[in-house]
């Protein structure tokens, strides 16, 4: 209030007063108003400052003055440069920065995909790219762009996945995990990025790793983790109606399982889905049968039935005997079945129009029970501890038009048509038994002898063989027929039975000895090789490959 140069002019007293009387009064004016400010207040050091001021000179104290400016300039530039680069809307990780963890950035990167905070994401992509390099959260990096792709294809923005697959492809590519790959082939394949996915199965998952065994565990690692991003392109497909792309990733997986046995691992260690695979494929089945249109992206050829695609895959692949899956298998393919009639010569066949699968063999090897264990039904095909049940050629039609049975019992006409997959199956009579009459035996003996030679819908006969005790004199001369008679067009199969009942101690195996003796028959009798399965009807064992064979019959 008192300009300093009036003290230096005392003969001037009058100003000093006044202006004294000016500034009580205005010291009074502003405590009234309550906004006085007392000078005394002001902080000692404020007030000590001032007093050591002078000891820099003027030009020391305005550089001084300058520095610190531009100091706090340059440290508000930098928070906001931060702030604007990776400052988020997520609460639990508000800033990511140098310092900050794995773990942080992939809280905040399911925070931004759970709430669709585009913002985030884009926020989080810029601080991985741009602000952190390899060393990162100790190279975790390149698993924290593959989370980001994911997230990012949730959010259906692909541009921002591209780049993050691209990335962590070329500058982390060495510690890359089969597990994320096949996340991200998840992750495009829900957004229908199907090229994409292919892509990065080709080039992240391919295998064998060069120079390596495929027990080598990174190359097991990557089997399963292929096999798994093969499954949910097959089971995605599948429940969306899209049959060739699934069909596409079965034959993948097909080619997919002998590496796999090879590289021992075991079908628990897989854990493949091979049930919902068939869920999957039994229900676009039929909405293709139903007529449902079905998208086709593809060219590929679709099977009679789609699950014998997913049971062409998984029996390449190691088996974990599943009651759940066989149980599926049998429902999905044998959705009815009907007997049509017995027969005891050509002429009581039924029409040969659609394809036909026999079982033949020496009586009460279990033909019939067979028979039930693929159609997954307790009694179609009767059977009995007492050789000789069978006593005629049984014919079943799978599949057949809804309501064939009225037509068989009644004699009622029923509309529309059997199924795309439809067979039939014979359950002929044993033969070697020895209290069949002689006159009877020779009449079944001709019988099947025309009936391989010229039913010419058969494509499929399995000649079942016990497992305990290999193959009798009947079943030579059978085999010698075979090779004599059989059309070229019909698969022949040794089947093993009552495999639960085999060897001591190690039930569902065959022994050495018997099976040396098959072979050796088989090459006498002009068979040759050909292939053999082993079953019972009891574990239901042999069950898939079997149906490898039905397929035959029913695809024809
Ligand atoms: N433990 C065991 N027993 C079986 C198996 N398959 C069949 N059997 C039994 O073997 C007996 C004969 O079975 P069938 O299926 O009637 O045999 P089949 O070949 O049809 O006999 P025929 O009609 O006389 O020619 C029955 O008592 C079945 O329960 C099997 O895999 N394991
Ligand atoms: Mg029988």
């Amino acid at each position: 209030f008192v300009p300093s140069s009036t003290h230096n002019k005392p003969s001037v007293p009058s100003p000093l007063v006044l202006n004294v009387n000016v500034a009580t009064n205005f010291i009074l004016q502003e405590f009234e108003r309550g906004e006085f400010f007392f000078p005394n207040a002001m902080s000692s050091d404020e007030n000590n400052g001032r007093e050591k001021a002078p000891r820099l000179s003027r030009p020391q104290r305005k550089a001084l003055e300058r520095a610190q400016k531009q100091q706090k300039q340059q440290k508000v530039q930098q928070k906001k440069k931060n702030a604007k680069h990776f400052k988020l809307h997520s609460q639990a990780v508000s800033s990511l920065t140098s310092q900050s963890t794995a773990d942080d950035v992939l809280r905040a990167i399911k925070r931004a995909q759970n709430l669709h905070d585009a913002e985030d994401l884009q926020t989080i992509e810029k601080f991985l790219l741009e602000e952190v390099d390899e060393t990162f959260a100790f190279g975790y990096r390149g698993s924290l762009l593959s989370r980001l792709a994911v997230a990012a294809l949730h959010m259906n923005n692909h541009e921002l996945a591209r780049t993050a697959i691209d990335v962590r492809r070329v500058e982390c590519r060495a510690s890359m995990a089969p597990m994320e790959s096949a996340a991200i082939i998840r992750g495009l394949l829900r957004v229908h990025n199907v090229t994409d996915a292919l892509e990065v199965l080709a080039d992240e998952l391919s295998l064998p790793l060069e120079g390596t065994p495929l027990s080598d565990s990174a190359n097991q690692e990557r089997l399963k983790w292929r096999a798994l991003a093969l499954s949910s392109m097959a089971s995605r497909h599948f429940f969306q109606g899209e049959p060739s792309l699934s069909v596409l990733a079965c034959e993948k997986l097909a080619e997919l399982g002998p590496m796999v046995r090879e590289s021992g691992l075991t079908a628990k260690e897989l854990d493949m889905p091979w049930s919902r695979l068939i869920l999957g494929a039994s229900q676009c089945e039929s909405g293709r049968r139903e007529g449902t249109k079905q998208e086709e992206t593809i060219e590929v050829d679709l099977p009679c039935n789609l699950v014998y695609s997913v049971l062409n895959a998984m029996s390449t692949f190691p088996s974990d005997n599943s009651d759940e899956v066989y149980e599926r298998v049998s429902n999905a393919l044998v959705r009815r079945v009907v007997f049509l009639t017995g027969a005891i010569d050509m002429k009581g066949c039924p029409a040969a129009d659609r394809g036909e699968a026999a079982f033949i063999g020496r009586s009460n090897v279990g033909k019939s029970s067979l028979i039930n264990m693929v159609t997954n039904r307790k009694s179609l095909a009767y059977t009995s501890k007492r050789p000789g049940k069978t006593q005629q050629f049984n014919f079943f039609a799978v599949n057949d038009k809804p309501g064939r049975e009225k037509e068989v019992k009644y004699g009622d006409v029923m509309p529309g048509s059997m199924d795309p997959d439809s067979f039939l199956i014979t359950d002929l009579p044993g033969f070697g038994f020895a209290k069949v009459p002689e006159k009877q035996r020779k009449q079944w003996a001709d019988f099947m002898s025309q009936y391989l030679a010229e039913r010419n819908n058969l494509r499929v006969v399995f000649h079942l063989i016990d497992s305990r005790h290999g193959p009798t004199d009947e079943d030579k001369k059978i085999m010698n027929q075979v090779s004599e008679n059989l059309p070229a067009r019909v698969n022949y199969v040794v089947v093993l039975t009552k495999a639960d009942k085999n060897i001591k101690g190690a039930p569902g195996k065959v022994s050495k000895d018997v099976m040396q003796s098959l072979r050796t028959a088989m090459n006498e009798n002009g068979v040759g090789k050909r292939p053999v399965i082993l079953s019972s009807s009891n574990t239901k064992l042999g069950r898939d490959d079997l149906w490898r064979y039905l397929r035959l019959a029913a695809e024809a």
